[in-house]
């Protein structure tokens, strides 16, 4: 079984993701970390993140791989955890430039396709491009102020600020962010985090 959980930035979909997924006793994938390391490498490489090729060679290089535990994904490139510097405002500003990238798109999604089921992957396009087959998806939304105001509690910037670089990031992403057609749309601005996973479980038929 895979449920997929897509969004827009910062709706809450790893929050919900790990939630639903430990409700159910599976892992959750973040596609997202993936191209977030991609991200990371290139930025320390000082590589154009315009360049597939470069960022194909350093992904070859330091091959990173995803961890994908319900409690929170990790990403390891060899011995050395990269997760914790994947949350950066210079990865949130630089990850869009390489998600447009074919090659990076394919790399990603051929990762992703090797994992075994059943897990909740959660990202832009899970429901429509990588797991068609899912058998259950979900897709996030929130106010850009909403999603801000959530997000100040875990980067150093103003409300406006962030409210501010979520709005472009939407924009950057729009081609790989369309809702599956048969996938059940949240508002999860009215809800708590507990609210949203609640209303995925009770989707899925394991609502208490
Ligand atoms: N329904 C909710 N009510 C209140 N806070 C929430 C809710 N959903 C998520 N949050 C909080 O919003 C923040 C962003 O959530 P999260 O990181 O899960 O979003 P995301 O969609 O995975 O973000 P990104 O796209 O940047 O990876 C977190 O602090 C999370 O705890
Ligand atoms: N399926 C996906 C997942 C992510 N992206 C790109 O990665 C960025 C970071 O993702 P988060 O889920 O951590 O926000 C996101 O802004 C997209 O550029 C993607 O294209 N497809």
């Amino acid at each position: 079984m895979i449920v997929t959980i897509d969004g827009v930035a910062a709706s809450g979909k790893s929050s919900v993701s790990s939630g639903v997924a430990r409700a159910l006793g599976i892992p959750y994938v973040s596609s997202g970390l993936l191209y977030r390391a991609a991200t990371l490498l290139g930025l320390e490489a000082g590589v154009d993140l315009h360049d597939a090729q470069a960022l194909l060679a350093l992904l070859d290089t330091h091959a990173p791989r995803l961890e994908p535990l319900a409690e929170g994904n990790r990403v390891w490139a060899g011995e050395r955890e990269l997760t914790d510097a994947l949350h950066s405002s210079r990865v949130d500003a630089g990850v869009s430039v390489v998600a447009v990238l074919p090659e990076l798109r394919a790399w990603v999604d051929a990762q992703l396709r090797t994992l075994p089921e059943p897990f909740v992957a959660e990202g832009r396009d899970m429901g429509t491009n990588v797991f068609p087959q899912a058998g259950a998806k979900f897709y996030l939304t929130a106010s850009p102020r909403i999603r801000a105001e959530r997000r100040a509690r875990e980067r150093p910037e103003d409300i406006p600020a962030i409210e501010a670089a979520l709005i472009r990031r939407d924009a950057k992403d729009k081609v790989q962010s369309a809702p599956a057609p048969d996938a059940t749309v949240i508002d999860t601005g009215p809800l708590t985090l507990e609210g949203v996973i609640g209303v995925i479980l009770e989707g899925l038929g394991k609502g208490s």
